[in-house]
């Protein structure tokens, strides 16, 4: 009975569909570029009367939903023909807002969106969409939970193969059938922990039922708290991975990123303290998007513009999830043990300034390789690789081992085993371990039964929030002011 009661409340928030609210337009293929077409996109109760009135048309069943026609579409005012164009229209909730849709296809004229964005505005309870408005009323009838509205705008700013793969499966559905999942697992522990608290003393409810409750929530809490263990990837792939390439002056490190970007993105010279300020860079690197940023020289000197250089040069490179660190091999003695001097030369480094770069992944190259006459005799571990900027050797070796770790990373997208893709995700998920936590330590010391079930209920709220089960306007306006207008 009561996990019924629980199913009902879940169908409340489900069912949040409301006809009283305006009709909304914008053109969904973007303001910026002049295109061959653009579509203009209309939803709401009232969206098929512009259908009628700009093709003047008096019979909607003239056109079938979800077909393409040809039309002509005037002036309701002045009677001017305003463009040819193709129409289509969805009947909600078969749509993707949920309601009507009609969408004009028109060429992609600033005059004629514009003539059209001011006769749509003159009808009655129509008005511009705002950011996000679309998607945000596909959420509130049901058509996305919010995970896969987020996926939808990532796929949008998608710039790489690996970002879109990854938001494509978020947007139909891999985390949230991930979530949803954990949650109903929940939901019926917390149905069957309430029906022992209410019927245990009076009625024949066997202890047993206890006893399942704890190693289903048990299993739960282990699988978020692997979940969780996730070393950022899903957000990593989502905003860009954040290398620093870090050095003492003069190594080759503005020589290596203009490699990285092919462009003289960085000024190279022989003037040790050339680079002064963060040099940022987004590159796509075997599919795999990253921010890649130059940095000073690390040297201590008096200086005080070289020295705030060096500064920000440590300041950047805590921020981020690679460390590429460029060697002069020239100034390494070949015939000594080589691994000992480059963490001799890598403690020298980081001791300029204070900060915990010990513990980030790195990638150590030997640069100016073609100034060592002894190659022979090198052997490196597998993190070290020599290259030369100017004479091009190992360069593709370099790049292969630079996407390789990145891609570690990372990890490929898998619908089946989908990471996390934001902090909004983390923080829920946080607090529904938490919560699950408390739940299990109460529950396993015979202590308050019904604060414990509270805890359950605290953590079922907040996975519910990942989905939008649970939303607050807060929430959603978080959300849904990150999208474009259109969308
Ligand atoms: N022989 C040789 N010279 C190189 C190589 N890579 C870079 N150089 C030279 O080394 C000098 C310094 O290169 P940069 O790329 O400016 O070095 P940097 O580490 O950015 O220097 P700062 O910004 O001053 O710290 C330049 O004269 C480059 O042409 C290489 O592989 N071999
Ligand atoms: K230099
Ligand atoms: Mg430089």
């Amino acid at each position: 009975m009561i996990f019924n009661q629980l199913w009902k409340n879940k169908n409340l928030f489900i069912s949040r569909h409301s006809s009283t609210l305006s009709t909304i337009f914008a053109l969904a293929t973007g303001y910026q570029v002049r295109s061959g077409v653009a579509i203009i996109r209309i939803s709401g109760s009232l969206a098929t009367q512009s259908l009628l009135t700009l093709t003047r048309e008096t019979k909607l069943e003239k056109f079938q939903p979800k077909k393409l026609y040809l039309t002509k579409i005037y002036d309701n005012k002045t009677n001017d023909l305003i463009d040819q164009c193709m129409t289509v229209w969805f009947k909600g909730p078969k749509s993707f807002t949920g309601e009507d849709v009609v969408e004009f296809h028109i060429h992609g004229s600033k005059a004629i969106a514009s003539v059209m964005f001011s006769i749509l505005s003159s009808f009655p309870n129509y008005r511009l969409a705002e950011a996000g408005e679309f998607s945000k009323r596909a959420y509130l009838n049901g058509r996305l939970d919010l995970t896969e509205a987020e996926g939808l705008i990532d796929l949008i700013n998608a710039q790489t193969e690996q970002q879109r793969k990854q938001s494509l499966y978020q947007m139909q559905g891999s985390l949230k059938d991930l979530y949803e999942r954990w949650r109903i697992d929940l939901v019926k522990s917390l149905a069957h922990s309430e029906a022992y608290i209410d019927f245990h003393e009076d009625q024949h409810i066997e202890n047993d039922i206890l006893t399942g409750v704890i190693q289903k929530v048990q299993i739960t809490y282990d699988n978020i708290s692997l979940h969780l263990q996730d070393h950022r990837r899903g957000e990593i792939l989502r905003d860009g991975c954040r290398i620093a390439i870090l050095g003492a002056p003069n190594a080759g490190k503005s020589s290596l990123l203009n490699i990285l970007t092919q462009k003289p993105t960085a000024i190279v010279s022989s003037i040790a303290g050339t680079t002064r300020d963060v040099i940022e860079s987004t590159i796509d690197l075997g599919g795999y998007p990253v921010i890649i940023c130059d940095t000073a020289g690390l040297r201590i000197t008096n200086d005080p513009i070289e020295s705030e250089g060096v500064s920000r040069a440590f300041d950047r490179a805590n921020l981020c999830d690679l460390l590429i660190i460029v060697i002069d091999a020239s100034t390494l003695n070949m015939n000594e043990n080589l691994n000992e001097q480059i963490d001799q030369h890598l403690s020298n480094l980081f001791t300029i300034k204070s900060s915990s770069l010990n513990s980030l992944t790195k990638l150590i190259i030997l640069n100016k390789i073609d100034l060592v006459n002894e190659k022979s005799q090198m052997k490196f571990s597998d993190n070290i690789i020599p290259i030369s900027c100017i004479s091009n050797i190992n360069i593709q070796k370099f790049l292969s081992k630079l996407t390789q770790t990145i891609a570690d990373k990372c990890t490929e997208p898998s619908f089946t085993t989908p990471y996390l893709t934001n902090e909004r995700h983390r923080i829920y998920l946080t607090q529904t371990v938490e919560d699950l936590k408390m739940f299990l330590l109460l529950i396993n010391n015979n202590r308050d039964l019904v604060l414990a079930v509270e805890h359950l209920r605290l953590a079922i709220r907040s996975l519910g929030t990942i989905t939008g089960v649970v939303y607050t306007e807060e929430l959603l306006d978080v959300i849904f002011r990150d999208f474009c207008i259109g969308k």
